[in-house]
């Protein structure tokens, strides 16, 4: 059915003004002022922001890590991301070592199918690169639409991948016109401090910090940069935390190289002292690259402001404090990483940034969504509010004050890590290609609605303006 949303104020990465927009067949038909139409359903926005749809491009969802799998899945992890505004997300598809990589493609198809509520796509991890391989990738491209590969520095011995590795996939992603993602760790050297750690009896989770300073996290980027720069190539780092990798990527971004990198609302809010908690509580904060101390969280907020860091990610891959966290009670290498994220990710920028000053209005949506959807291939029919876009939207309530608690949030972790903190502004309703999902904070979407997005190659548009106002 169509849909006019009226007396809103539509936020786009580029402006903001009053106008209603026309909903018809999946897409944004018309916008303009004072819009009627006698078949079309109205919802009233007045008081609210429109704001295209959150784009997560960074979430674990149903993965097996650490000895168990992430709680949310694609149930339950897209219901929560869609509550938290968020529309579209880009899953992280595992590989294994020797296994056709279509096999590891199929399975991630299989446990998103029939769940996903909202919109998503997958990102391919490359743990190694030989003929095989290079073989595989054509099809990667042309047939599933997966035009980001990412290849991981760190995790000896379970994901990490060597140099050798990495810089073949910048050279074959130059060619196939793909996007290389990093996660930035120095897996070796962290290898050594862990053994040392454990040697000296230090098993409690402030160890996971400790082991992993920021010096391997900014060495493994600017390595990762230069490799960059060698093979001129595109590269996106995931889940920057530090001073020492910003300095990376700003001095390759100076150098000309094509370095883009994301950061996660954790580090932008809460700190390496968390780790400290006692009853083991500090294992509910255990990330890789780890929470850091204070003074790097300025640091990652100008990055965004400045545009060395462009993007928002969740790194969305929970586990409950009981029965998961707790297998790393006697040993810290043994806490599976990660957190429930997905949810909160949206209004903690909102909140800590736009309502504190830090960022503007349009920035939020250009970090939260626009940025991520011209990166990945998914722009213009996600990341924006224009005629042709589909129909992604958040009707966005600017005022109202709540406390993040795990007892009104919709993942399925038995913990929140940002359990009592206050923010400002929260979606109401949430729309995917102009159905509700998320009408007036209650979810009325359906599972399996979500569609599988096949993506542009990087640095293309998904279809030309021609092509949309066509469809
Ligand atoms: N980040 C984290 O601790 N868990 C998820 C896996 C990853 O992104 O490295
Ligand atoms: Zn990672
Ligand atoms: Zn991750």
């Amino acid at each position: 059915m169509k849909k006019i949303i009226k007396n809103g104020t539509i936020v786009t990465a580029a402006d903001t003004y009053k106008a209603d927009i026309l909903i018809e067949n999946e897409k944004i038909a018309l916008i303009g002022q004072d819009l009627t139409d006698p078949a079309a359903e109205v919802v009233d926005a007045e008081g609210n922001y429109i704001f295209p749809g959150g784009i997560d491009p960074h979430t674990h969802l149903e993965m097996p890590f650490g000895g168990t799998v992430s709680k949310d899945d694609f149930e339950t992890g897209t219901i929560a991301a869609a509550h938290g505004g968020t529309t579209t997300v880009i899953d992280f598809c595992l590989t294994d070592k020797g296994k056709l990589l279509q096999n590891s493609i199929d399975q991630w198809h299989a446990k998103s199918k029939d769940k996903s509520v909202i919109d998503y796509s997958f990102h391919l991890m490359i743990g190694e690169m030989n003929d095989s391989v290079l073989e595989q990738l054509p099809s990667v491209i042309e047939d599933e639409g997966i035009t980001s590969f990412k290849v991981f520095m760190a995790y000896k011995n379970v994901f990490q991948a060597d140099d050798g590795t990495l810089f073949r996939t910048l050279e074959q992603a130059k060619k196939l016109g793909a996007l290389v993602m990093v996660h930035a760790e120095n897996g070796d050297v962290i290898e050594h401090l862990v053994n040392k750690a454990l040697e000296a009896g230090q098993t409690d989770p402030i160890y996971h910090a400790l082991t992993r300073p920021p010096e391997v996290e900014g060495e493994a980027t600017g390595r990762a940069a230069e490799l960059t720069g060698l093979a001129d190539s595109q590269l996106y780092v995931v889940h920057v935390t530090c001073e020492e990798a910003v300095e990376a990527i700003a001095k390759a971004r100076k150098k000309g190289y094509n370095v883009t990198g994301e950061t996660c609302p954790q580090y932008l809010v809460l700190d390496q002292s968390y780790l400290e908690k006692p009853d083991f509580e500090g294992a509910k904060y255990v990330w890789s690259p780890p929470l850091r101390e204070k003074h790097h969280q300025e640091v990652l907020w100008k990055a965004l402001k400045t545009g060395d860091l462009q993007t928002l990610g969740s790194d969305q891959c929970s586990f409950d404090f009981k029965g998961q966290k707790d297998l790393g009670k006697e040993d810290f290498t043994k806490i599976p990483n990660g957190g429930p994220i997905i949810e909160d990710r949206v209004s903690i920028l909102f909140s800590e940034g736009v309502k504190k000053g830090r960022i503007s209005l349009n920035e939020f949506v250009d970090i939260t969504s626009t940025k991520i959807a011209k990166t990945f291939g998914l722009f213009p029919q996600k990341g924006t509010i224009s005629v042709g876009a589909d129909a992604d939207i958040v009707i966005f309530d600017p005022s109202v004050e709540r406390t993040i608690s795990v007892e009104t949030s919709h993942m399925a972790a038995d913990y929140n890590p940002f359990e009592g903190m206050k923010v400002t502004g929260q979606p109401v309703s949430v729309l995917s290609r102009g159905d509700f999902v998320i009408k007036n904070k209650e979810f009325v979407g359906k599972l399996g609605k979500g569609n599988y997005l096949k993506r542009s190659r990087y640095g293309e548009l998904t279809s030309s303006k021609e092509e949309l106002y066509q469809k």
